[in-house]
């Protein structure tokens, strides 16, 4: 039921169309129903000498007009009756189909902006945590099965309806025992009906499932093809994909081993019923119980309302496919929204940044940062070094408030960070990600892609200062180079560095360098931070790398391990302490002599 009031609120806007569309088919039917009688009429009192069984009116208008006699020299005219009604029938299907399509087309945009609109707008948490695969299937074929449901089955369940009220109330003002006979089998055919409509929900949900992981490794697959092929990893992606593929076919060859079995056996049920009302019809009219036209009518109108009650397993299937994907559906629309983006207070930043006793966990039970504490004042620079896992994203997600720490408190310019506005907030700081992301549109279009009307110069400075704009020169296109999808024709420290020139543009009081100096040489990194210092803001820095020489320039630098800080202060001390620092210095250190004096070694003798 939540599901059908579920699926009522979105084809909000478009119920007028669909009651246009069930009001066609109910005349529509009409039509149909109509035709039938005709033919008895023919055939009874026209051709045969049955008294006429018609309104009054209509025996007036044909008495007026030569009456019975003319009709029976002139048959073509009962033809040409029957055509009318049959272009009249075309007329309001056509109309059925295309109001109902319009209808369809419309919930399905509907329901495609709504979903689009929601994923937008869920916390950063969700979507590190579900398959894009699964969501993009969700995002289409789900919508895509809900609205084949609604332009095609949707108004055949009124037409179901209609036949049915019709031609059971024409049978039964014709002869009630036929009218029996004629039903006899159709609770067995609706009953066989709704069992199998709950068995093959189930199936279709298995299969669904199936091809969603389909999908899904398909999805990693392309995403991560570079990585395959690195690896030499084929022959696994092929064998993951070979048995996640046959899973769906099995899957679906039990869905269409069910829906043969139904078809053949409903077939069986529905060709009996038929056959019955054929033999006790014949049965009657032998012994003139009924009239040979009462005979057509009632077999043309079992063909009508047989098969659609059959049909009736077809759309609710149909209907429960459509229940399943709009659960699907549901799934992702009942995740709540990422709370209060739009609300809190909208200071203007400085950047002076205080962390006092913060400690955070993404599980209640486990914390990821614990007791963190610092200070850095607007326009200095920290830096934060430390062992893979040890936090140092974590703690820098924090201060976009991507996440809300559970312990102590952070400031900005002396202002709580949950006071402020989060929205405002993501505008303030700058972060280059540590696996940027390109769009396949060009580089100019990349680095402006985070602020509007952006100037041509205001490009060209943040690109100098990311050190790639004599680069991006020299591509034969210059700017207007299109970046492949996730940015393959760059370099790794390419693509970091338009990832740079991006967040730099946007002249944030705050820039956080999440390893996004980790792809590019020494030399350009300092030739980066270089200009970052001569940038005319007063910006504070975050970096966050595992190069010694990197980090060394830093006002401040912390060394997490285990989410702790463990030690911090200015490179001149932090060398004279033994710890992580100085090892790591100590081994980059004297790889850097090794590798020069490999350089000197291997150069040509003057
Ligand atoms: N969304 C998340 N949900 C649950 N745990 C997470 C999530 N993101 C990170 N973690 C865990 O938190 C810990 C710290 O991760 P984080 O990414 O902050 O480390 P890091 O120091 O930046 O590592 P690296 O240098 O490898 O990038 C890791 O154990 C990681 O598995």
């Amino acid at each position: 039921m939540k599901k059908i009031k579920l699926l009522l609120k979105f084809m909000e806007g478009n119920r007028l169309l669909y009651f246009g569309a069930v009001l066609a088919i109910g005349l529509s039917t009409c039509f149909e129903i109509l035709i039938p009688l005709v033919l008895k009429f023919t055939i009874d009192s026209i051709i045969g000498d049955q008294p006429m069984e018609i309104p009054n009116w209509i025996w007036n208008f044909i008495h007026a007009n030569g009456g019975r006699a003319l009709l029976l020299h002139n048959l073509w005219i009962i033809g040409a009756f029957i055509i009318i009604l049959t272009v009249i029938n075309g007329i309001f299907l056509y109309l059925k189909g295309k109001w109902s399509a319009v209808a369809a087309e419309s919930v399905a945009k509907n329901i495609r902006e709504r979903l689009y609109n929601h994923l937008q707008h869920l916390p950063f948490d969700y979507h590190t945590k579900v398959e894009t695969g699964e969501l993009i299937q969700r995002c289409t074929s789900d919508v895509e099965t809900i609205r084949r449901f609604l332009s095609i089955q949707f108004i055949e369940i009124g037409r179901v309806i209609f036949i049915l009220i019709f031609s059971l109330w024409v049978m039964a003002s014709l002869n009630g025992t036929m009218t029996l006979v004629a039903v006899s089998l159709i609770p067995i055919v609706l009953f066989f009906t709704l069992i199998f409509f709950f068995k093959v929900k189930k199936a279709f949900k298995i299969s669904d499932e199936c091809e969603a992981r389909l999908s899904t490794v398909l999805q990693e697959n392309l995403s991560g093809v570079r990585v395959v092929r690195a690896f030499a990893r084929q022959k696994h992606e092929i064998d993951k994909f070979y048995k996640k593929n046959s899973e769906y076919r099995d899957a679906t060859y039990k869905l269409i081993r069910l829906l043969a079995w139904f078809w053949s056996s409903s077939d069986f049920l529905c060709f009996l019923q038929i056959g019955a009302v054929l033999v006790f019809g014949v049965y009657l009219v032998v012994n003139g119980l009924i009239t040979l036209g009462t005979l057509v009518v009632f077999i043309s109108y079992e063909r009508k309302l047989i098969f659609p009650i059959r049909q009736l397993g077809r759309i609710l299937t149909d209907l429960g496919k459509s229940l399943v994907s709009l659960e699907r559906i549901n799934e992702i629309l009942e995740n709540e929204i990422e709370d209060g983006l739009d609300k809190g207070k909208k200071p203007d930043i400085k950047g002076n940044i205080e962390f006092k006793n913060v400690s955070f966990g993404y599980d209640e039970d486990r914390n990821i940062l614990n007791n963190i504490s610092f200070k850095v004042k607007a326009g200095q620079t920290i830096a934060i070094l430390g062992s893979t896992g040890s936090g140092k994203t974590s703690l820098v997600n924090l201060l976009l408030r991507l996440y809300d720490y559970k312990e102590g408190h952070i400031k900005i310019d002396g202002i709580e960070l949950k006071e402020i506005n989060k929205k405002w907030l993501r505008q303030q700081i700058g972060i280059v990600l540590q696996e940027p992301f390109l769009y396949s549109k060009t580089i100019k279009e990349n680095i402006g892609i985070t602020k509007k009307n952006i100037k041509e110069k205001d490009v060209f400075e943040a690109s100098k200062i990311a050190a790639i704009h004599d680069v991006i020169l020299d591509f034969e296109n210059g700017y207007e180079t299109t970046v492949g999808e996730r940015g393959v024709t760059l370099s790794g420290g390419q693509k970091q560095r338009v990832a740079i020139a991006r967040t730099i543009v946007r002249n944030s009081r705050v820039l956080i360098f999440d390893d996004s100096l980790s792809a590019v040489d020494s030399e350009t990194d300092l030739a980066i931070r270089r200009s970052l210092k001569r940038m005319k803001n007063k910006v504070t820095t975050f970096i966050i790398s595992h190069r010694i020489s990197t980090l060394s320039d830093a006002d401040i630098i912390l060394v997490l391990e285990d989410g702790k800080i463990v030690q911090s202060g200015k490179h001149d001390k932090l060398i004279k302490e033994n710890g992580l620092y100085k090892r790591i210095w100590t081994i980059q250190n004297s790889l850097e002599e090794e590798l020069e004096k490999e350089a000197m070694g291997s150069a040509p003798v003057a």
